[in-house]
This record gives structure tokens, C-alpha cells and sequence, in this order.
């Protein structure tokens, strides 16, 4: 596939200006780039979702033009988002091979083919799933498997992998990469956007960097370092990414006590003083958000207290959480942490709307828009319009929005969930800086995170969660990655095959 001076132009923003590509049959092309650099659009151009305003599109030389997503299906491009767009309800044969099974005359469904075509594209992929289970049953990364299987049914050609292993384990994100190296293997070629450089190194062969819509190098990555690459993408050099500052740390802030909940975690006590960061780790359904949840109020616990500066604060109601000086930056900023449709300025100040607003009620534009810029230039948000619809900013600038919301209210003690997922690594800098200059004006934070290089850089002690309850505590000083996993795998003290395989994974 040739793409040739491709343009995208939105209202005050060229999304892409200009971007050209190749992709050759059985290469894994990384596409690379600060957020807002315009990865989403160039996809959503391929996946014929939205029509460029300019430029060529040649599939096997020959040009076309991609008006809809069903003719980008029929000429073999395949799109995996983020949310998988699968069925909860059906099964996996149904959600592999739905559509596939009828003979086109009829409106029969031939469920003995149906099985077998669902079938083959599990076993072409080397994976081995019961194909009556039902799709909700599974783990996220079964899905994802599940959504690859899909698109080998429809021949695909070029399969996009958008972000695929963002809520992925690290044992789930090594089954990924091996059903890729299957498709690769079959001549599929696969363009994959990410922003963890670990695994474009593990799984990809070339990598093309945008830079603010433009097409800025394209390479083998063996003749990339990591530092050369990152050089491109931001436009400088990037050093010292894990600036922790030395910070005084103070009295005791927030306190939590035995907290449980069935199912979730068990028997939970930390404190949290002022000036610190305590991160929590642990490997993907270790209940950790869950945790979160129940100490801003979201989420009542079973049993247990939380209280914050002596005082204890009332779990059930998450007003009462955040006038005690609470404030969580939720781990999926779509659903939880941002009202979509409102301005990146609403957004913002959502969260102290009360507090801006004359009499409580009437709402202050010139406020609102003030502090907004304010966030707008402390956390290099883009584009920088505080009036534009948050559903228009990219991903990560999404992520900044929340994050601007929550340290507006100013609290005592700020909880951190995934705060850097889907965020580039420039854009992670900032997110350290402003974390560092938070604690030291004596703020608490609890950062909660699966990447343990920013856990072990920026946390001063480390919670280890493993299966609801705090498997182990660490020093940052002492602590590695090896010992985390130590702590954070099921069953690893015990010598499992499994356990030890996870680690390896990592
Ligand atoms: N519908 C839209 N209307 C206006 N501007 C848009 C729209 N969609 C995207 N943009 C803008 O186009 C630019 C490129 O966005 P895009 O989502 O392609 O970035 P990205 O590289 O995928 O970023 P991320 O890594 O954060 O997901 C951004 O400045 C974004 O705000």
C-alpha cells in the first residue's frame, strides 16, 4: 500500500499535511508520534471513515478511493480500535465469522460453516478458545485475539492495530504479538500504532514518524536507537524522562484502614503522607482501580475506613470525598473522566464549578477560560482552544484535559490511575513535572500504574497487589522490576509454570 501526499484539514488544525508511506506485503510498520500528531486520522482515512482532502491512495499500484468502511473491508484493510467493536452477547464463532456463513442468496445461517470458518481462523493463529463461550466471558486480550481472528475471515490484506495492548496483561500482550507474527508470516501486513517503545522494538520491522500532521522519516528500526526516534517525534531531545525531585516528606495525610470488598480486595491499610508518591502495581485485574474507586467514594467497601488528615470521610458519596481533599484521575478518560461533548473548558472546570461560579449557579466564560489556558500552557495541551469539543482532541490531550480537571480542585491527595496510558513520551514528561511540582507543595499522590519503569522512577514507596490483597511493600531505593514481579504474580513463590512464564513475558 502507497500513500501519496495524503491532507487532512479540520477547522484551525491540519491534521495531516502531506503524508506519504509505503507498507510491503508481511512488514509490521510502526506508525509513531507525539499525540495530536495525526496517527488516529491517517487510520481513519485507510479504514475510509473520513475522506482526505487531498492525495493519493495506491493499493498493488493500483489507485483507489476509499469512500466507506465496508469498501475498505472489501479491499482487505482491516481496523482493530481500541473498544474492538466485537459483540459482548454472541459467541466467539459468531463474532469471528458472523456474515462469512451464509451463501449470500439466502438469509440462512449455516451454523456447521459458521463453526468451521471460525474455526480455521483460530487455528491459522495457532489459538485454542471453546467457540460457544460468549464473548463477555472472555479476558480483554482473549477479544483482541478474537477481533484479529475476525479479520483474517474477511481477507484482510492490511490489518491496523490501533493502541491494541493498553489494557492488555503482559502474558496477554505476548499472545498478541505471536498471532501477528503468524499474519506477518502469511505476507498480511500490519501497520501498528502505539506509544511503548518496548514493543514496537519486540514486534515491529520499520517505523514511520509524524510530527504535527507531517510526515517527518521513515526507516528500518535497526537503524533507529530509540533516542534517534524519539528525537523525531517530539522535534528535540528528550532527556531525564523519570525526573523525580527530592521532596520533604511531611505528616500523614490520608489514612486506610482494613479496607475490603468481596470479590475486589481484602484487608487494605496504607497511609499516604504529604510530599509523597505511593505507587500501587500489580498486574491487570489485581484490584487496584477497584481500590481507587472505593476510597473516592465510587465504590463503598464492605469493610474498613478512610480518613484524610484525622478525619474520617464518608465512602459513599464522592462529594463528601472530594471536599475532604480527594481527587482521582480515572483510569478510562472516556467513560469516566470527561463529559465528551463539552469544551475543553467546561471539562476543565467541571470539577470546581461551584467554587468559580457568581452565586453558585451562573456560569463565568471569562473564568473558565482563563484557568483553562492556564492547564493549556502548564501541560502543553493541543491545540490550544479552550473552546474546542474535547471528543475533537486526541487521545492523550484528552488525557491532560482529566488530568487538569482534578488538579484544579486542588486536593490534599491526588490519585493517579494509569495517568500516562495512551500518552506520548513528551507528553509523559510534562505529566512528571507537574506530579513532582505538585508534591512539593506538600501534596499526596497515589500513583497507580502497569508500566514499572514510571512506577519505581516516580513512587518514594511501592504497593505490590496481587489477586485483592497487598502482596508486599517496597522501598523505591530497593525495589526492581524483578522483585516487583516477585511480588506481583500469583503463585510464583510456589514455582508455577504459568507464573514464571509471566515473568519471562516481561
Ligand atoms: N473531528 C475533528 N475535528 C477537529 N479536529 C480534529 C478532529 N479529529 C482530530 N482532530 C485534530 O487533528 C489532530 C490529529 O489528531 P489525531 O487524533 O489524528 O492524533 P493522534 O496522533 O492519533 O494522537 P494520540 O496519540 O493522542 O491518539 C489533533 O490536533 C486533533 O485535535
Amino acid at each position: 500500500m502507497e500513500l501519496d501526499a495524503i491532507t487532512k484539514q479540520y477547522p484551525g488544525v491540519k491534521a495531516l499535511d502531506r503524508v506519504s508511506l509505503q507498507v510491503r506485503k508481511g512488514e509490521v510498520h510502526a506508525i509513531v508520534g507525539e499525540n495530536g500528531a495525526g496517527k488516529s486520522t491517517l487510520i481513519k482515512v485507510l479504514a475510509g471513515v473520513i475522506q482526505p482532502d487531498h492525495g493519493k491512495i495506491r493499493i498493488e499500484g493500483k489507485e483507489i478511493a476509499i469512500q466507506s468502511p465496508t469498501q475498505a473491508r472489501k479491499l482487505g484493510i482491516t481496523v482493530i480500535y481500541q473498544d474492538l467493536s466485537l459483540f459482548p452477547n454472541l459467541t466467539v464463532a459468531e463474532n469471528i465469522a458472523l456474515g462469512e456463513s451464509d451463501d449470500g442468496s439466502t438469509s440462512i445461517i449455516s451454523w456447521k460453516k459458521m463453526h468451521a470458518t471460525a474455526q480455521t481462523a483460530l487455528d491459522r493463529l495457532g489459538i485454542k478458545l471453546d467457540l460457544n463461550a460468549k464473548l463477555s466471558e472472555l479476558s480483554v486480550g482473549k477479544q483482541q485475539l478474537i477481533a484479529i481472528a475476525r479479520a483474517l475471515v474477511s481477507d484482510c490484506k492490511l490489518l491496523i492495530m490501533d493502541e491494541p495492548t493498553s489494557s492488555l496483561s503482559r502474558m496477554e500482550v505476548g499472545y498478541l504479538f505471536q498471532a501477528a507474527m503468524e499474519l506477518k508470516r502469511d505476507g498480511i501486513a500490519i501497520l501498528f500504532i502505539g506509544h511503548k517503545f518496548d514493543e514496537i522494538y519486540r514486534l515491529c520491522d520499520t517505523a514511520t514518524v509524524l510530527r504535527d500532521g507531517q510526515y517527518i522519516t521513515s526507516g528500518s528500526l535497526s537503524e533507529f536507537t530509540q533516542e534517534a526516534l524519539v528525537e523525531f517525534m517530539v522535534g528535540r531531545k528528550l532527556t531525564n524522562l523519570y525526573a523525580k525531585m527530592p521532596v520533604h516528606i511531611g505528616e500523614d495525610l490520608l489514612h486506610v484502614n482494613h479496607l475490603s470488598k468481596a470479590g475486589q480486595f481484602e484487608n487494605i491499610s496504607f497511609t499516604v503522607k504529604a510530599g509523597e508518591v505511593v505507587g500501587i502495581t500489580g498486574l491487570v485485574g489485581a484490584g487496584r482501580s477497584e481500590l481507587a474507586e472505593s476510597i473516592f467514594g465510587l465504590n463503598p467497601p464492605d469493610q474498613g475506613t478512610v480518613s484524610m488528615k484525622g478525619t474520617r470521610i464518608d465512602l459513599k458519596s464522592v462529594s463528601a470525598c472530594i471536599q475532604s481533599g480527594l481527587a482521582l484521575v480515572p483510569e478510562s478518560r472516556q467513560i469516566q473522566g470527561l463529559a465528551m461533548k463539552l469544551s475543553m473548558a467546561h471539562n476543565t472546570t467541571l470539577s470546581i464549578m461551584r467554587r468559580i461560579a457568581r452565586f453558585r449557579w451562573l456560569l463565568q466564560p471569562k473564568e473558565e477560560r482563563s484557568i483553562t489556558e492556564n492547564y493549556i500552557q502548564k501541560l502543553s495541551i493541543r491545540p490550544p482552544f479552550p473552546h474546542i469539543q474535547v471528543a475533537k482532541l486526541s487521545g492523550g490531550n484528552q488525557q491532560k484535559v482529566v488530568l487538569a480537571k482534578w488538579i484544579a480542585t486542588n486536593p490534599s491527595v491526588l490519585i493517579l490511575d494509569e495517568p500516562t496510558n495512551g500518552v506520548d513520551i513528551g507528553a509523559k514528561a510534562e505529566i512528571y513535572k507537574a506530579v513532582n511540582e505538585m508534591v512539593q507543595n506538600g501534596m499526596g499522590v497515589i500513583l497507580i500504574s502497569s508500566e514499572l519503569p514510571e512506577i519505581l522512577s516516580m513512587s518514594d514507596r511501592i504497593l505490590v497487589m496481587c489477586e485483592g490483597r497487598l502482596a508486599g511493600e517496597l522501598d523505591a531505593n530497593q525495589a526492581t522490576q524483578a522483585a516487583v514481579m516477585k511480588l506481583a504474580v500469583p503463585g510464583i513463590s510456589r514455582g508455577e509454570q504459568g507464573a514464571k512464564d509471566e515473568v519471562t513475558a516481561g
